[in-house]
């Protein structure tokens, strides 16, 4: 059950327009990103962390790591353009051949309980990732029209942990750089090189914080949970 996670906190958080990396905004206190990595910090099964930075918040984040006594983030990775760059940088600085679990930063409320579903399938299947059942009727819009209104019965919305044997991210990863393809996220890397990818039942608490609103619901969550 042992794994490594790579963390790319490297983004500029544009869609969250908080001035600043969103890894920084407090809840309740604490930072989003320490919320983040404290999951991992407790975790036994979790042999290290490859943190993936911006370079110029570098000694923030050193600050931050010493602060709130992260110990096993084993290295700071600088980030791309790209998430996909980013994760490839943090993948190259993973030391051994264990599953590796990619989880963005901007995503504090992963439950340990789900993570080690994840990392369970995945030593089975070599790839899973957490997703959750849509909820809403989706359509496909086109210049602000409905175009077609899609089954939803088999649309999922896919989160991160996503876990994969080392050797199959890094080949998946090699080869969508060499022919220029970038996906949303890593699961779609595996697939298009024909790999089968698991879908690991997740929890809708699980959110990315991506916009304004998204902090709203992390108080709540917080509340709810009242033990962070
Ligand atoms: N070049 C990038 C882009 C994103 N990320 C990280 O990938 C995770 C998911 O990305 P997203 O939520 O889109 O973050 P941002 O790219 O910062 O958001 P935005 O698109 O609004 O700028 C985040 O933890 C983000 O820090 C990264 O490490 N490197
Ligand atoms: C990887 C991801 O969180 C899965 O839902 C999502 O694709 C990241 O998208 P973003 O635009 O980089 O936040």
């Amino acid at each position: 059950m042992n794994y490594h996670v790579v963390i790319p906190a490297a983004g500029q958080g544009k869609r969250m327009n908080a001035g600043m990396n969103k890894q920084f905004i407090e809840l309740e206190g604490i930072p989003v990103i320490i919320h983040t990595l404290r999951v991992f910090e407790r975790d036994d099964f979790c042999q290290g962390i490859v943190l993936v930075i911006n370079d110029q918040e570098r000694e923030q984040f050193v600050h931050m790591l010493h602060r709130f006594e992260i110990k096993k983030v084993k290295s700071l990775v600088s980030g791309g353009e790209e998430r996909q760059q980013s994760v490839y940088n943090g993948l190259k600085a993973v030391n051994g051949n264990h599953i590796v679990l990619i989880h963005d930063g901007a995503r504090p409320f992963v439950t340990m309980k789900k993570i080690h579903e994840l990392v369970r399938v995945t030593k089975e299947t070599g790839a899973a990732v957490l997703a959750v059942p849509v909820k809403d009727t989706m359509k496909q819009v086109i210049d602000g029209q409905v175009e077609k209104t899609v089954d939803r019965s088999s649309l999922w919305a896919v989160q991160t942990p996503q876990a994969f044997s080392m050797p199959l991210i890094i080949d998946a990863h090699e080869r969508a750089k060499k022919e220029q393809f970038i996906g949303t996220d890593d699961a779609s890397l595996v697939e298009r090189i024909g790999h089968r990818v698991v879908v690991v039942e997740g929890e809708y608490t699980n959110i990315k914080l991506t916009t304004q609103e998204d902090l709203l619901f992390a108080e709540a969550i917080l509340r709810a949970r009242g033990d962070r």
